[in-house]
């Protein structure tokens, strides 16, 4: 029935005041009527329709979202739309497209690695849109390996310019989103040579096409990369290949906030640490983190919404069937994945005052938080993708048959998001750079240095190795002292049986390559402490709202509690608890998913996400599944005629052959 709420029942059970949740969610209140003003504006504007995607063939698919995103700059120019607002409005439009490079990467690498005067030239011309950028690092050969890059960059000093070559098929540049079709100049990686010595891998601003006629600028070929996963999904993105043959560039579109070549031809360092280089990927790690917890809050509110709509068996004496929600089954898969999306939320909120922190101060010359940024910044990539990926699948299985559908919304959404395990780093080999982190912590120890930021609870490792959980009862752990207590315990010991087995090593790169899977497990253990600190962390802080800090203090013992029962092994092995404890943490989550069961749908409703935003009909607000769902299936193409082309040509002769065949 149209305009009726079948979940008002449900909505009438919360505890918890929503709408202050929705603050909470949101991060602020202004952050909330920001975002809420911005997905109504692109909800209700025809042009933003995106419902179709996954029917359109390639070329219509890609012509849309041109069209998108050049409607999408004119109304934030006639509409006079701050940044925020601005970045806002891209999420909601909900459609990778080439700008997300230009803003997210190209605009990023010139700020993060450009001088004073390439910032004055070059910023102006980006924010204008007057040039459109992308990051080209990847090339067939190479994607992890970025020391391993071949794309050449050798000073002419005769002329004062690059001369940049892809001397091998493998050095092609591979995958950059928006360089297919649309860049006209990238930021391109390559290894600097002066004189004939190979400084490594630096940035340079590279004119790809004419601001003219659009067309290829010479001795550069580039297109894209043809068809990706997934119907519609990243396909409205133009990954592209780019391949160079001596093309020649000014000395001043080196990036040179790192290093410098000078007129001679002389390569100067400056006291920035090298690293920087890699700057641009920081940044985006960090916002990969928070947008983890909009897919994953996405998927959840999907499946929440319609395990409470859809019924399965157990109708007793006239009452209706059991909605599928009160299964216990299906609680313990769901509740730890709302849990989760709240504590990615969370924990990327943090890791965002990190960056910026880092950031201030990296102008005052301080890089001693820089590795830790980057830790943090891979660690929790890795953690929040990985699990946000198979959340959203697991969110599809949830849904039953309907979940496979294209109208559930879930298969486009795990198409877009799959590939966040693996671009921007891939996840293990991310891992291991945080097992690095930890290696160096521990070998660190002894010589006074004392660990700080994440890794501090590595300063009481003694007493970390000795520990014994408290815990008697299965409330006692709902004591945040008691979880953090085993997490802190666990992930001291994973790292510290690392570093005693990569002592054995004479050398250590081998023993390292050895132990890598280890190294993993323990980089993955010490970041599910931090996502689980940041969490207790949060409640630490003033949470107005009736019933609002208790239900963050339920999902949060569930994230823990859940993780501590997936990886009992983990805590058991290493000794930190017993198997007495760990069953008491599982007697414990049933008592939590209990409390989170009424609150269900309130949960997800302080998402605050539109309709148009979920795109699913089984995510629907007013949860008017079915006859929506019947609706929908009319629309398909296929459905446009009765008999469908083919048929005629070839099932109609081939039944008849067979009927004459049955006839002889
Ligand atoms: C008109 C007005 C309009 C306004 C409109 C406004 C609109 C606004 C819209 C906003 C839109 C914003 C959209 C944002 C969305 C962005 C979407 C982006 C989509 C992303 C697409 C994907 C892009 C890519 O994939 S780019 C390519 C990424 N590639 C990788 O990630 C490669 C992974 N590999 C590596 O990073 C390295 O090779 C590594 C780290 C694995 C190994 O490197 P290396 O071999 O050099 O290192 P090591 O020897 O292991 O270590 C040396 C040393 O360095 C340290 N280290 C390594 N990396 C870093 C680092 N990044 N930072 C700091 N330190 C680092 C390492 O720890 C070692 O340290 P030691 O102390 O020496 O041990
Ligand atoms: C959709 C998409 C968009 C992208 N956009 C861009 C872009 O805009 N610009 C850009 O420059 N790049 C882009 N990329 C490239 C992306 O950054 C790389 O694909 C990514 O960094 C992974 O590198 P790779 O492909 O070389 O993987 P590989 O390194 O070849 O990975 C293959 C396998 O080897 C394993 N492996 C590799 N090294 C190790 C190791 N040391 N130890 C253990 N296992 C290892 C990996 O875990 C993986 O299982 C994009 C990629 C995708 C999929």
């Amino acid at each position: 029935m149209e305009g009726v709420d079948h979940l008002a029942f449900e909505r009438n059970k919360a505890q918890f005041d929503v709408d202050a949740m929705k603050i909470v969610w949101a991060g602020s209140s202004h952050a909330l009527e920001v975002s809420d003003r911005m997905s109504r504006l692109v909800a209700s504007d025809p042009a933003f329709r995106k419902d179709n995607r996954a029917m359109l063939g390639r070329k219509e698919l890609f012509k849309n979202t041109l069209r998108k995103a050049a409607y999408a700059l004119k109304r934030i120019i006639e509409l006079r739309l701050s940044e925020e607002e601005a970045s806002m409005l891209r999420s909601f439009v909900d459609e990778p497209a080439f700008t997300d490079l230009h803003w997210g990467m190209f605009v990023p690498a010139i700020k993060g690695q450009g001088t004073e005067e390439q910032l004055k030239k070059w910023l102006p011309l980006a924010q204008k849109m007057q040039i459109i950028g992308c990051y080209a690092q990847t090339e067939l050969g190479h994607g992890s390996n970025v020391q391993g890059l071949e794309t050449t960059v050798t000073f002419d000093p005769k002329t004062d310019e690059f001369v940049i070559h892809s001397p091998t098929l493998t050095s092609s540049k591979w995958w950059p989103g928006g360089l297919g079709k649309i860049s006209t100049h990238a930021v391109v990686y390559g290894r600097l040579i002066t004189d004939g010595q190979d400084h490594g891998v630096h940035g340079f601003i590279v004119q790809l096409r004419s601001l003219d006629d659009h067309l290829p600028l010479p001795g550069i070929t580039v297109g894209d990369i043809g068809m990706k996963f997934g119907n519609g999904a990243y396909n409205t993105m133009d990954n592209g290949v780019l391949r160079f043959d001596h093309v020649r560039i000014p000395r001043d579109q080196m990036l040179m906030r790192v290093s410098r070549v000078t007129r001679e031809g002389k390569y100067v360092q400056s006291n920035v640490p090298r690293q920087l280089v890699y700057g641009t990927m920081v940044y985006v790690r960090q916002t990969i983190v928070s947008d983890a917890s909009t897919a994953l809050s996405r998927a959840v509110c999907i499946a929440t919404r319609y395990s409470a709509v859809r019924r399965q068996f157990g109708a007793t004496g006239g009452n209706p069937e059991s909605q599928v929600i009160d299964y216990k089954t299906q609680q313990a898969r769901l509740f730890p994945l709302l849990a989760s999306a709240y504590a990615f939320r969370f924990v990327g909120e943090w890791l965002k005052w990190l960056y910026t922190d880092v950031m201030t101060r990296l102008q005052a010359n301080d890089f001693s938080t820089l590795p830790e940024a980057h830790a943090c910044t891979a660690g929790l990539k890795s953690l929040t993708t990985s699990a946000t990926s198979d959340g959203i699948e697991e969110c599809r299985k949830l849904c039953g048959g309907h979940g496979y559908l294209c109208s559930s919304g879930l298969p486009e959404l795990f198409a877009v998001y799959v590939p966040t395990c693996t671009y921007e780093g891939d996840n293990i080999v991310l891992l291991l750079q945080v097992a690095r982190h930890l290696m160096k912590t521990i070998s660190q120890l002894g010589s006074g240095k004392k660990p700080v930021g994440t890794v501090a609870y590595m300063g009481r490792v003694e007493q970390l190795m000795e520990s014994r959980s408290d815990v008697q009862k299965a409330e006692d752990w709902l004591n945040p002292s008691a979880v953090l207590g085993a997490f802190e315990a666990r992930a001291a010991r994973k790292s510290v049986a690392c570093a005693k087995n990569l002592s054995k090593f004479s050398n250590p790169e081998e023993g390292f390559l050895e132990l890598s899977n280890d190294l993993v497990e323990a980089a993955r253990a010490h970041c599910q402490l931090i996502v689980v600190s940041k969490f207790i962390d949060k409640l630490q802080q003033d949470i107005p709202g009736k019933g609002v800090k208790q239900l963050l203090e339920v999902l949060c013992s569930i994230y823990a509690l859940f993780h501590l029962h997936k990886h009992l092994g983990d805590f058991l092995s290493t000794g930190c608890i017993t198997s007495k404890q760990g069953s008491l943490a599982n007697d414990q989550l049933r008592s939590l998913y209990s409390q989170v069961r009424p609150n269900a749908i309130g949960l997800v409703d302080a998402f605050n996400y539109t309709d148009h935003y979920l795109s699913s009909i089984l995510g629907r607000y007013d949860g008017n599944v079915y006859p929506k769902l019947y609706e929908e299936a009319w629309k398909d193409p296929l459905n446009d005629s009765v008999i469908p082309d083919g048929f005629q040509e070839y099932i109609r002769p081939m039944l008849k052959q067979q009927l004459r065949n049955a006839r002889l």
